[in-house]
Formats: C-alpha cells, sequence, structure tokens
C-alpha cells in the first residue's frame, strides 16, 4: 500500500445553486490526505451528454434526488477504487468506465462517476502539495482565461421573454485577468442602473445575469452596447460580446424551423437564422456564438460554419457534448471552430481532457463551461488554466456559484505571478 494509494471513497446529497439535490464525494488516502467534488447540473441539456442518475420518486425533490447515485459510490465505486494509486487518474477512469460498462453512464450514472474522478484529481494534487491547476496541467500551465460573463439570461434559465439564452460581455481587451473581472462586474452595475432607469426588471436568472423584459436579441444587445459605455468602456475596444442562443431548446424538428416561442412566435429556416446572426455581427462587436443551430442540425450548421465561421468563433456544446466522436464527426464535416468543455456532460476528468487536446491538435478553440445549476465548487477554474483555453463562461457577477470560480482564477493569478498570462485568445 502506498502513500497514494486511495483509503476511502463515498458521496453524499447536497443541493446545487437552484436548490436541486447533487453528489458531493469524497475520497481519503492512505497517508490521509481528504478532497472532495461537486457536480454541477444542466437545465438546457444535449441528447447525447451522459446521463445524470436521478431517483425519479416524485414525491421528493420532484424526482431529483440522487440517492441512487451516492449509493453507486458508497456500494460500487469505493470497494473498485480502494487501493488504487490517486496519481493514476487514467487508470481510475478507465476502471470507473469498465464498471459502469455503458455508452452513456447510465448504469454507475455520470454524476456519480464524475464526482469521484474530480474528488480523486484533487486529493491527489492536495498530497503532493501542489496547486490543483499545475496538477492537471503541469508546468506549462500559465494562461488565465478570458471570462464570457452571462449578464442576461433568457430561454431556458430565465421567464424572460428571450428566445435566446445567453448574452455574454467579454472583457478580452482588459490588460490583466482582475482587470478584466473589474470591467466585467463595473458594467454589469452599469447595466442594473439602466434596467432600472428604464423599469425593465432587475431580476437575476439561473446563472446570475438579468432577466429583463427585453424580447430580442437586437434589444440586449444595444443595452449591453450602453452600459459598457455607461461603465466608460467601448464596445468592440476592451469589452466585445458573446451570445449563446441554445438553438437546440427552440428549432420544430418537424417543421425544420426556429421557433421563437417565448418572444414573437417568428419562424426561421436555419437560412434566415444565419442571416440574422450575420446582420447582429455586422451591427455589433459579437466574437463568439454557441450553439447557433440545433444539436440534430447538421445541415444548418454547416451552413452557420460556411456562412460566419471564418469571422466569428461558433463554439459547439449540444452538438458536441463534450464527447470526442462527436466532436470527431464535426471536424470531418466542418462544423464550428470551438468546442464548450463541460466536464458533466462525458463524465470522468481523463474523457475531459482527451477532448480538449483533441479540439487542440484540430485547431479548434476550447472554452471550460460551468453548467446553470452549479455548486461553489471552483475546480473549473483550475481545469481552464491547466488546459490552456484561454476562455471560461461561468455566468454573471452576482451569484456567489458562479463568483467562486472568478475568486479561485484572481487566487491562482496571484500564484502564477509574473508568470502567468492573460488575454492570448
Ligand atoms: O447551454 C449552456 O451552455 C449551459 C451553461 O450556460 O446551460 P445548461 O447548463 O443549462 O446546459
Ligand atoms: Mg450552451
Amino acid at each position: 500500500m502506498g502513500r497514494f494509494s486511495i483509503h476511502r471513497v463515498w458521496a453524499r446529497q447536497v443541493l446545487d445553486s437552484r436548490g436541486n439535490p447533487t453528489l458531493e464525494a469524497e475520497v481519503v488516502l492512505e497517508e490521509g490526505t481528504r478532497s472532495r467534488a461537486m457536480v454541477p447540473s444542466g437545465a438546457s441539456t444535449g441528447v447525447n451528454e451522459a446521463l445524470e442518475l436521478r431517483d425519479g420518486n416524485k414525491a421528493r425533490y420532484g424526482g431529483k434526488e440522487v440517492g441512487k447515485a451516492v449509493q453507486n459510490v458508497q456500494k460500487r465505486i469505493a470497494p473498485c477504487l480502494q487501493g488504487q494509486n490517486a496519481l493514476d487518474q487514467q487508470e481510475i477512469d478507465r476502471l470507473l468506465r469498465e464498471l459502469d460498462g455503458t455508452e452513456n453512464k447510465s448504469n454507475l450514472g455520470a454524476n456519480a462517476m464524475l464526482g469521484v474522478s474530480l474528488a480523486v484529481a484533487r486529493v491527489a494534487a492536495a498530497a503532493l502539495g501542489i496547486p490543483l491547476y499545475r496538477y492537471l496541467g503541469g508546468t506549462g500551465s500559465a494562461l488565465l482565461p478570458v471570462p464570457f460573463a452571462n449578464v442576461l439570461n433568457g430561454g431556458a434559465h430565465s421567464d424572460a421573454p428571450l428566445d435566446f439564452q445567453e448574452f455574454m460581455i467579454v472583457p478580452r481587451g482588459a490588460p490583466t485577468f482582475s482587470e478584466a473581472i473589474r470591467f466585467g462586474a463595473e458594467t454589469f452595475h452599469a447595466l442594473r442602473v439602466l434596467l432600472r432607469e428604464r423599469n425593465l426588471g432587475t431580476g437575476l436568472g439561473d446563472e446570475g445575469g438579468f432577466a429583463p423584459n427585453l424580447s430580442s436579441a437586437d434589444e440586449a444587445l444595444e443595452l449591453l452596447c450602453t452600459a459598457v459605455e455607461r461603465a466608460g468602456y467601448t464596445p468592440g475596444k476592451e469589452i466585445f460580446f458573446a451570445m449563446d442562443p441554445a438553438a437546440s431548446e427552440f428549432f420544430d424538428q418537424s417543421s425544420e424551423a426556429y421557433v421563437f416561442r417565448k418572444s414573437d412566435q417568428r419562424r426561421m429556416p436555419a437560412v434566415h437564422l444565419v442571416e440574422y446572426y450575420k446582420e447582429l455581427c455586422g451591427r455589433f462587436p459579437l466574437i463568439s456564438i454557441e450553439d447557433g443551430a440545433a444539436e440534430n442540425d447538421w445541415e444548418g450548421w454547416r451552413l452557420l460554419t460556411r456562412e460566419l465561421g471564418a469571422s466569428v468563433q461558433l463554439v459547439g456544446d449540444d452538438v458536441f457534448v463534450t464527447n470526442p466522436e462527436f466532436l470527431r464527426k464535426g471536424i470531418a464535416q466542418g462544423v464550428a471552430n470551438s468546442i464548450l468543455i463541460k466536464p458533466n456532460q462525458i463524465g470522468t476528468l481523463s474523457e475531459t481532457l482527451e477532448t480538449v487536446d483533441l479540439a487542440k491538435r484540430s485547431g479548434y478553440g476550447v472554452m471550460l463551461s460551468h453548467r446553470s445549476g452549479e455548486t461553489e465548487d471552483p475546480f473549473l477554474a483550475h481545469l481552464a488554466v491547466a488546459c490552456n483555453a484561454g476562455q471560461i463562461k461561468t455566468g454573471s457577477f452576482a451569484r456567489s456559484d458562479r463568483i467562486a470560480k472568478y475568486n479561485e482564477l484572481l487566487r491562482i493569478e496571484e500564484d502564477l505571478g509574473k508568470n502567468g498570462r492573460y488575454g492570448h485568445w
């Protein structure tokens, strides 16, 4: 039994930022080091995501309890990992996949597997006495990511009459990460004043952005321009914009049209939607569009990439689900030029890193991402720096579940000191 042998693994049910149950895993090594990790949860989930195991008893938390996943950790995963070397992350994740034995992790549950996978990495770093980002990425990890801060929440993340899910401010022109946070937070505060003045509502959506009474992307982006200027910055100089329409959510498969159900009921085929994006990109400093087409509209995705891929970052979320197989298909078909990375879409740390590696080798951009149901766990911040991804999407500046990641990045920035870099995306 070596120093880094796993002595004990267990899990418990805790709550996420929406007040829904989620899983927290804990790992203790022979030598006594102990760490834990929490698992987030999405609302606009891709159909091909790994399965999040929930109990389904409607009388308790509306069926959302994760008791089965917790039991899978205690009864099945723990005996399998006991005595394994925590430094051998690939082997741990392989054992988890072997034990599960399914394509989509439906046996053990991706929530059970990911919680353990992340807790093992964290305990290994702690036992070695090095920061998690350095353990995960090695000595070359020094790039602090540009934050994509979702300040207007629509779609499945709020009750606002906005069909597009996310409008983000991107302080790419800031000199450092901490200045980027300041530029972003100041703009967010200016936005609040503006919304109040115009009586549009200052209630918040799931990711801590406002959920105002706006009904089009044009209105949302115009408002963001004004907020940026009010905060003393110039749109397109220090601060840029990004959107996640999350188009799978408003795609009508039978008529193959995108239907703006939350606002004016407009319907458009992909070709018109792409024209609309083009028009918006012409009017606003919009540098990144995620899920501009639906997960099962590969034709629409190809069109979007042909039309806008040379000038705009096109990020695949639902269409790739952090899965190397779907990414490979996308690369072959000329779909998107960047990928959103959400570890719980695939279910283990090693597979997440494999997807990041494939994206980078293929010249695709990489953006690390939270889920709309988050926790206070800042693992994602370390992963973003570890991968030198250069981009992170982790919400607004008004909820501690989102701020936890930004604050951890501020600590990492301090830790890297003069060797940290920013803005090379
Ligand atoms: O669509 C998305 O990119 C995410 C995160 O912002 O939302 P959810 O976690 O609900 O899938
Ligand atoms: Mg998305």
